[in-house]
């Protein structure tokens, strides 16, 4: 069991209560719509649905005894799929450390010749840039050591803050702590890998605690600059959760406070299937994140994606394009210090996802177009 964290979750971090006030203050009305919208065409990989946390808004982690992993042959099925669909990105998102909490886990993993769920997590990465799809990870907290040696396999990676607020959501013998999740955005920082994290609204922290979470964010940033993108997720129902989701004005003003605390260069996404996206366009969201054509949000199973269509639709209405984006955004690609030369080769490869990838990133528009 791990030791209990008592540091403060803002310690050497400059947040200061005169920054968290005036963010605090912003309104909806205090910024500018974007004028475009991006979003990323993806499958959805959950290598395995074990977890050693179990946060109480969560559905997507195993009871146990029903701990599994997915076969290479599983990943690569779903791998293929989506590259046939035109998807460019393969999101590898599962339960935090399996492997430190199911025997079953880990001696599947030790039989298919693995350490760690990293190091098969890894491997799928390789495997998916040979199917011809850029990876996106977000496996949970990792140390520096993880991140380093999964950057060299991923476009970027991610973890959401969630919040830096200690919330009851987050209780238990086996706790997702603030601490954790800010060392793991540090650590992303200092490998240099480009960066999605995010807040969770609406699993009991207060408007203070949501201006604190995204100057923290701020914070990181400034330092290592890798914030690709910033998720304002509202917290949704479901068999575990049952309290209401935040509704459309505090989801509207908490997007207007991100826009407001990140800058320019840093997007702000809310998700299309947990979201009334409709009424949060004005708010500042220029990201829709990552829509899959073939496979369901397995986080939240029962909220579909809208289809393409639809999502054109919505923008259409705003009066803005919605421009088709890389897991990794355009700027982090420009500047080569940022994406390994595996990356790099994927993206310049002569082939035809290597054809898709440019063209991807040099037009950004026409999604319905593959
Ligand atoms: O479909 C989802 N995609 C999620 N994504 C994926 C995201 O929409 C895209 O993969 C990124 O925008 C990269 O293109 C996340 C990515 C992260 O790095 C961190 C958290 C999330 C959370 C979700 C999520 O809840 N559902
Ligand atoms: C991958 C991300 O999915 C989010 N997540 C987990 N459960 C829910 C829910 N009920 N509603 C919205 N987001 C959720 C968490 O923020 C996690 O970090
Ligand atoms: C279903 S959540 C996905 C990734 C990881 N378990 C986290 O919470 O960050
Ligand atoms: S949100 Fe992630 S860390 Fe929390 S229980 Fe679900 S899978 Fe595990």
């Amino acid at each position: 069991m791990q030791e209990a964290d008592t540091r403060d979750p803002l310690d050497a971090l400059d947040v200061t209560t005169r920054d968290v006030d005036r963010l605090c203050s912003v309104e909806p009305a205090d910024v500018d719509p974007a004028p475009h919208l991006s979003f990323a065409r993806n499958v959805f990989l959950p290598l395995t649905t074990a977890c050693r946390y179990t946060c109480t808004y969560c559905t997507y982690f195993d009871p146990p005894g029903e701990a599994s992993l997915m076969s290479r042959e599983d990943v690569r099925q779903v791998l293929e799929t989506g590259a046939d669909a035109g998807c460019t990105e393969a999101l590898f998102t599962f339960g935090d450390k399996p492997d430190d909490r199911y025997a079953a886990i880990h001696d599947q993993l030790d039989a298919w010749g693995h350490d760690s769920i990293h190091e098969y997590l890894y491997e799928m990465c390789e495997l998916a840039l040979d199917v011809g799809l850029l990876p996106h990870s977000n496996p949970g907290d990792l140390q520096h050591d993880e991140m380093a040696m999964l950057a060299e396999v991923n476009a970027s990676m991610g973890v959401m803050l969630e919040t830096t607020a200690d919330v009851d959501a987050h209780a238990g013998p086996r706790q997702k702590t603030p601490e954790q999740r800010l060392d793991t955005i540090r650590a992303a920082g200092e490998v240099g890998i480009p960066f999605t994290t995010g807040i969770l609204v609406g699993i009991g922290e207060s408007w203070k605690d949501r201006a604190e979470s995204l100057l923290a964010i701020r914070e990181l940033n400034e330092r290592y600059g890798h914030i690709q993108e910033v998720l304002v997720q509202p917290v949704v129902e479901n068999e575990r959760w049952n309290s209401p989701t935040p509704d459309a004005g505090t989801l509207r003003r908490a997007v207007a406070m991100a826009r407001v605390a990140l800058p320019e260069e840093v997007s702000i996404q809310v998700p299309p299937n947990l979201a009334p996206v409709r009424e949060v366009l004005d708010c500042g969201v220029d990201d829709l994140g990552g829509v899959s054509p073939v496979t369901d949000d397995h986080i939240n199973p029962d909220y579909a994606w809208p289809g393409l269509d639809e999502l054109e639709a919505i923008t259409g209405e705003a009066g803005v394009p919605l421009g088709e984006r890389l897991p990794v955004y355009k700027r982090f690609v420009d500047d080569g210090d940022w994406i390994d030369e595996r990356i790099e080769t994927a993206i310049a490869a002569d082939t035809v996802h290597g054809e898709r990838f440019r063209s991807v990133l040099e037009y950004g528009e026409n999604p319905a177009e593959v």
